[in-house]
This record gives C-alpha cells, structure tokens and sequence, in this order.
C-alpha cells in the first residue's frame, strides 16, 4: 500500500472541469514538484491534498485512508504570500501552533509545558536560522525570512505532508538558492513527503525527487471549460535528460498560450 493513492480523480468546479483522472502514487518522503501552465490545477490539487476541497469523484487515500476532509497536523502548507501573524512575534508564530494543539480554548502554555514548548520552538528557529531574530515581528524581517519563518511554523507542528505553493515565487534570486538549500537540508533530516508547485520547471528539476507535469492533453476551442488538465509527465528525477526538459517546456508553453487565446 502507497503513503498517498490517488485513483482517477476528477475536480469539476460547476461546468469547468479543472482536473481529470489523475493517477498517481506516491511513498513516504518522496519531494513530488510540480509544474504546469497556469490555471491547470496545480493549487486545486494541493488544496485537496490539505483537505481545503475535496474531489468530484475518484478517491484521494492517505495509508489507505481517505484523507481527512479537514486541514489538520498531518499536513503543513506554505503559501507565494506570506502566511505568518503580524501581530506575533517570530517565536511567538511559531509557538502557536503547539499552543493551539495543546491547550485549543486557551491557546496558553504554562510551566514546564511551555518550557518543553519553547525549547522545540527555539529548536526549529536555529534550523531555519532565525535564531538573531526570535523576539522581532514579522514586518522586521525580509521576504526570504519570513518565508523562513512560514516554513518552521508549519514544520514545528510535524506534518507527515508538507505542501508547498510557489514558496519562493516573490523571493531575490540569491535568497531562492539559499532557501533551496534549507529546504533540501530540512527534508533529507525530518525525511518528510514533499509536494512543491512552482512555474520554474528547473527548479522543480533541481529540488524534487519526481517531477509531475500537469497539462491538458484534450482541448475544445469551442469550450475550454470542457476537459481538465492532468497528470502528463511523472518522472523520476536524475533519469531526464535535456530534451526531455524542452520537449516538456514546449509542451506547457503550448497550452499556455491556448488558455491566454
Ligand atoms: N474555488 C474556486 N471556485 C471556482 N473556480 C476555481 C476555484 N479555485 C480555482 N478555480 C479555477 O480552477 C482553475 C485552476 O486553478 P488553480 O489555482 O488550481 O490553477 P494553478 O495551476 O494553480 O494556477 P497558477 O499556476 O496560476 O497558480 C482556474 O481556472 C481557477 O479559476
């Protein structure tokens, strides 16, 4: 039995058919990318894979499971925008989930359990580097941090899923490689599943250990609302070659193009 199954899902939203038959099976710590044009669904899926929207049909299974139709600690995510409270500071956003789990109508730790609490949360700041700035607010911080920060929060809570929507898409070039490599260190130490949705089909190649393409193989000009776009390319990552990278370009340039016409 696969970590994750997916077996012929479907998402329609009214008459717009946005995912058709997607298949896919994915083990415990796989790092799935995934690329497409846009609007063909990519965030629709991960929603999904959070418990945010649920299918039309077909089934989504976590060990067998259907997958809890709510978000919960099985699952972290990570938005383009950051997603931390402004109103906290970094080590306060981050001891709020533990918080929040422990003690839900309180959402206050006392004593030793906030000791414990704390020293997880200081623990997962020196992971992310952001130990100089525990006690700063977020709106002290750059881009790159506080994505830093978005990703401890999610972390501290120990997801088994970490789901990633264009993490680094507003980030300076420099500060997207710095994180790349905090995010290829933090997943080979917690050897957590990974789905990361990005525009940038090298950094998919360069971060995953499998890249899915979504793309619309059927299209009806009178009525693009018609057919869905789904999983045209799951690939292993280290067995691609270059043209194969072209040809997959070419082909999500191509349906971009018939989705702007
Ligand atoms: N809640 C919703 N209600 C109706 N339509 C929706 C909803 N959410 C998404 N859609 C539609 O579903 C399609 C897929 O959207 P989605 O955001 O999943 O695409 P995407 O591949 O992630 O795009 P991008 O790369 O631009 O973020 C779009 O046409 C969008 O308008």
């Amino acid at each position: 039995m696969s970590f994750i199954s997916v077996n012929k899902l479907w998402k329609q939203y009214g008459d717009q058919v946005v995912l058709e038959n997607l298949n896919l099976d994915v083990e415990q710590g796989e790092f799935c990318t995934l690329v497409g044009a846009s609007g063909c669904g990519k965030s629709t899926f991960l929603k999904m894979l959070l418990g945010q929207e649920t299918q039309t049909r077909g089934d989504l299974l976590l060990e067998g499971q259907t997958f809890p139709a709510e978000p919960d600690r099985n699952r972290g995510i990570v938005f383009q925008r950051y997603s931390v409270f402004p109103h906290l500071t970094v080590r306060q956003n981050v001891l709020m989930g533990l918080e929040l789990e422990q003690r839900p109508l309180l959402g206050k730790l006392f004593g030793s359990a906030r000791k414990e609490a704390l020293e997880k949360v200081d623990d997962m700041l020196a992971r992310v580097g952001l130990t100089p700035s525990a006690n700063k607010w977020p709106h002290e911080l750059s881009g790159g941090m506080q994505q830093r920060l978005a990703i401890a929060q999610s972390l501290i809570m120990r997801p088994r899923v970490l789901l990633l929507d264009e993490p680094f898409g507003a980030l300076d070039p420099g500060i997207r490689k710095d994180m790349h490599e905090l995010l290829l260190q933090l997943w080979q130490e917690i050897g957590i599943t990974i789905f990361m949705v990005t525009h940038d089909l090298h950094e998919g190649f360069y971060l995953g250990t499998r890249l899915l393409v979504f793309d619309k193989v059927r299209n009806d000009p009178h009525d693009p609302n018609a057919y869905g776009a789904t999983i045209t390319y799951d690939l292993p990552i280290g067995q691609m070659d270059r043209s194969l990278l072209q040809d997959i370009d070419q082909s999500v340039t191509n349906t971009a193009r018939h989705q702007a016409a």
